[in-house]
Order: C-alpha cells, then sequence, then structure tokens
C-alpha cells in the first residue's frame, strides 16, 4: 500500500512523469528471476538508453512495461498510469529486434504501418481516411514510402526497422520502446533513426532504448539506465554513464590498453561492433572523436 503510494507520487513529479519503476522483480515460470528490486525514473521529452550485458534483464524489463509479464513484486507507471491503463489508452509502442518477427509472413510494409492504428479503430478494423494519412504520414517521416507496396520479408535489416518505427509514429504513441534499433542497420540509416528520435523526444515522448552499441550512447541518450539483474544506476547520461558504473556493468568484457607514448589510459569497451571509447576516464562520443580527428577538438597532450 505505502509502496503504491510512493511510486503515484513519483509518477505525479516532473522526474518520473514519463515512466517510473519501483522494487520492479519479474521470475518467470521456471523460477528463473530475470529482474531484482529493479527502480528508476525517467521526466518527458527524452531519450534513456537501457544498456547491460547479455541476459542482463533488458527484454524482460521491456516485457514488464508492455504488460506481457507481470512482476513478481514492485509498480511500474507510464505517464502517471498503472501500465494496463496506458495500453488501454493505445499510449505505448514497441519496436521489436529483428529475431522476434517471422518474416515469413506475407505481409505489406503499409499493412505493417496500419497495424500502428488498430487501436483507433473500431471492432471490424476498418481503416478510414485519417487512418491511411496517419500511415502515408509515418512512412514519409521513415523515408520509406517508396517501399509501402513492398513484402516486409524482401527488406533489408534496416529498412525493416524503419518499418516497425513507422507503426509507431501510426499509432501515434507517448511512450515508445525500442529493442536494440540499430543492430543490423548501417551508419546513415543509424542516424536517420537517430534524428527521427531526437525530433520526437522534442514532442515530448519518451522513448526507451535497449542498445549495445555503446559508443552512440552519448551522443543521442540524455539519460542512462544500466542493468546486470537489477538497475545499477540511472539519471543523466553525463552522470551515469561513466567508467565506473560501465565497469560494475559491463566488468568482464571491458579491456584496457596503454597506448605507446599516450599516457592516459585508454578504456575500451567492446560489446558490440561500434565500441565505446573511455580516455583518460572521460567517455568520447563519436562526435568528440570525429573532431579530434579533424584537429578541432580538445587535445589530451
Ligand atoms: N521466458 C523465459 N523464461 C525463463 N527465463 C528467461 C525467459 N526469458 C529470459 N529469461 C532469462 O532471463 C534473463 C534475462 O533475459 P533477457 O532476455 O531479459 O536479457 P537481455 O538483457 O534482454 O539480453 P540480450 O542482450 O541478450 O537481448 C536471462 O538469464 C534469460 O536466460
Amino acid at each position: 500500500m505505502t509502496l503504491s503510494t510512493d511510486i503515484d507520487a513519483l509518477a505525479a513529479s516532473a522526474e518520473g512523469a514519463g515512466m517510473a519503476a519501483m522494487g520492479v522483480t519479474v521470475t518467470y515460470r521456471n523460477g528463473h528471476t530475470a529482474l531484482h528490486d529493479a527502480s528508476f525514473h525517467i521526466p518527458l521529452g527524452t531519450i534513456t538508453a537501457l544498456v547491460g550485458v547479455n541476459g542482463s534483464g533488458k527484454s524482460t524489463l521491456f516485457k514488464a512495461i508492455m504488460g506481457f509479464v507481470r512482476p513478481a513484486a514492485g509498480h511500474i507507471r507510464l505517464l502517471g498510469m498503472p501500465v494496463s491503463k496506458a495500453l488501454r489508452q493505445n499510449l505505448v509502442a514497441y519496436v521489436p529486434q529483428a529475431e522476434e518477427v517471422d518474416w515469413n509472413f506475407p505481409v505489406l510494409v503499409e499493412d505493417v504501418v496500419m497495424m500502428g492504428r488498430y487501436g483507433h479503430m473500431g471492432l471490424l478494423r476498418r481503416p478510414k481516411a485519417a487512418d491511411h494519412r496517419a500511415v502515408e504520414r509515418a512512412l514519409a517521416r521513415v523515408n520509406m514510402t517508396g517501399f509501402r507496396q513492398r513484402q516486409i520479408g524482401e527488406l533489408s535489416g534496416g529498412q525493416k526497422k524503419r518499418v516497425f518505427l513507422a507503426r509507431a509514429l501510426a499509432q501515434d504513441s507517448r511512450v515508445i520502446l525500442l529493442d536494440e534499433p540499430f543492430t543490423g542497420v548501417d551508419v546513415t540509416t543509424e542516424e536517420q533513426i537517430i534524428a527521427l528520435l531526437k525530433e520526437l523526444r522534442d514532442e515530448g515522448r519518451v522513448m526507451l532504448v535497449s542498445t549495445h552499441n555503446l559508443g552512440s550512447v552519448p551522443e543521442f541518450c540524455d539519460r542512462t539506465i544500466l542493468i546486470k539483474g537489477t538497475v545499477l544506476a540511472h539519471g543523466t547520461t553525463e552522470a551515469t554513464f561513466n567508467q565506473a558504473n560501465l565497469e560494475l556493468a559491463f566488468g568482464g568484457v571491458l579491456r584496457h590498453f596503454m597506448l605507446t607514448g599516450n599516457m592516459v589510459p585508454i578504456g575500451v569497451i567492446s560489446d558490440d561492433e561500434r565500441p565505446l571509447i573511455i580516455e583518460g576516464g572521460r567517455v568520447q562520443s563519436r562526435d568528440s572523436q570525429a573532431r579530434r580527428e579533424e584537429g578541432g577538438d580538445d587535445d589530451p597532450a
């Protein structure tokens, strides 16, 4: 009872207005507790990275937020509401990992995006002009208009991701969960997706993005949640995404290099093809690396 009141107070505050979780524990049917006592909060109009090693509980947290699994303990609020209420109001969208989708299923790109409108339609799911307009707008926003009549299975990995993002846009949800949106995506598409996420943030939406692409987290995520069976740390990326916390979350996969002629220790976290570089204890974003390569940034020497 007290816990429920606390979560409602947190969800009513600006700090937790986007998403709030308190003491969330998820135990699967086989008895495995994948998430224990997880707590965090996210304001509106933010992009939050969810980072942790394989099996750390990222997808489990998504399932709890989507109402697919019921926490054994704890509470979640989305936009100040219990999960079930936010789902009923069509306020939450999920962009899945590629592996979760049966690509042999014969369905056109525009039909996938129209699925985002189902919650806005009546029982017979007969699309109205407004639904068609929403689908068109969403496809245009992800640069996929020319592919609307294609079978989804025929698209590249990056194009499929953009179609699922368009489905979330057509749904017009305020909370968008993205499960590893950059896997199998080239750098240009990644940059397009990041630009779109920033636009959605500026519209006041809340995004939670699980990613192994650590190098791009400081570039586009305002906040970070580090997870390893529980929430190890959460807060602004500036305050949270640092060497000490990353070592806690990634321990075994953190590599240290001491480059010849350079007295600054270089840490490389190589959880993915795009590693995160930590130089002299400072996280280097891709922007700052690029500026340095052009000779314009603060030189550590
Ligand atoms: N349906 C399930 N039943 C039992 N255990 C599960 C189930 N789904 C996941 N797990 C276990 O729960 C833990 C967390 O899994 P989860 O899929 O949430 O990790 P993740 O952080 O999303 O991993 P990845 O980065 O590999 O996607 C793992 O130990 C996993 O084996």
